[in-house]
């Protein structure tokens, strides 16, 4: 079996849809989506994520281009990552805000957040296509992925780059048996993505995480994949903000994902 690499730090993307909701609950202009993203990458933060859902119930589309300009001109080493069903307004949308990375979620409008991920053997045929005009635009791709050790390769054959973990089954087990359970699923998918790194000249596909993570449950996801890339969290750092200020949110973030901050 393919062994982790390193335990190199995991880069932190924070994700602001739930700063967009709260300001959207008034039509005035706060909280300001541009001033939090801001204060949450001087904080140490390596990327912003927005899932913009065809309702705008959260973010707007009006805001990809605010988001997009501050990280190009004040944070150019931080990652943009736009999240979202691959529907011709979702695409275009990706297209003229250029993100880093796109994260192809199969998510249908009137869902009230992401609760799995692609049907490869479904959808895979649609979803080539996608991937390959988000790259010839030099968009990295990556696929929300169930924990299923069969879905790496088929996410690779479809275009990946990457793969995120959709970590919901894992977090929000309430039994240590059946966290570990959710947990030993994961790493196993984590090792057959890793195994394609071996299997002659397809790259590696990198991995992502992501969906209710916490810092009282990122311990032993990283323990588990200690090559995890990234994770992208809003929830949880966003309720912890209320009471901490993002600043401080996201350093605690930081320290548990292994970096000095
Ligand atoms: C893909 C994923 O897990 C997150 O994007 C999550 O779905 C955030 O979306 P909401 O903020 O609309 O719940
Ligand atoms: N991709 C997951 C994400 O962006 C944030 O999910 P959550 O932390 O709001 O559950």
């Amino acid at each position: 079996m393919t062994q982790p690499v390193s335990s190199r730090p995991t880069l932190l993307s924070v994700n602001v849809n739930a700063v967009a909701y709260l300001r959207n609950r008034r039509e005035v202009p706060w909280p300001n989506l541009t001033d939090i993203a801001r204060a949450i990458l001087q904080a140490g933060a390596h990327g912003i994520t927005v899932h913009p859902r065809p309702d705008e119930r959260h973010i707007r589309f009006s805001d990809l281009p605010d988001l997009s300009r501050l990280i190009a001109e004040e944070f150019p080493q931080a990652e943009f990552n736009i999240e979202g069903y691959p529907t011709r307004h979702f695409i275009d949308l990706v297209l003229e805000n250029k993100p880093h990375q796109v994260t192809l979620v199969p998510d249908t409008p009137e869902q009230s957040t992401s609760d799995h991920g692609w049907d490869f053997a479904a959808d895979g045929g649609m979803l080539l296509p996608v991937a390959q005009q988000f790259k010839a635009a030099g968009i990295r791709v990556s696929y929300f992925v169930d924990a299923n050790p069969a879905d790496p390769a088929l996410a690779q054959q479809a275009g990946a780059d990457r793969i995120e973990f959709y970590t919901g089954p894992y977090a929000d087990q309430t039994s240590p048996d059946a966290t570990g359970r959710e947990l030993a699923r994961i790493k196993a998918t984590a090792d057959a993505a890793r195994q394609l790194g071996t299997a002659g000249a397809s790259p590696a596909l990198m991995m992502n995480a992501g969906h209710d993570l916490t810092v009282d449950n990122l311990p032993a996801l990283r323990q588990a994949i200690p090559d995890l890339a990234e994770v992208s969290i809003g929830h949880a750092i966003t309720a912890d903000a209320l009471m901490l200020g993002f600043p401080e949110a996201v350093r605690r973030y930081l320290r548990v994902l292994g970096h000095a901050a």
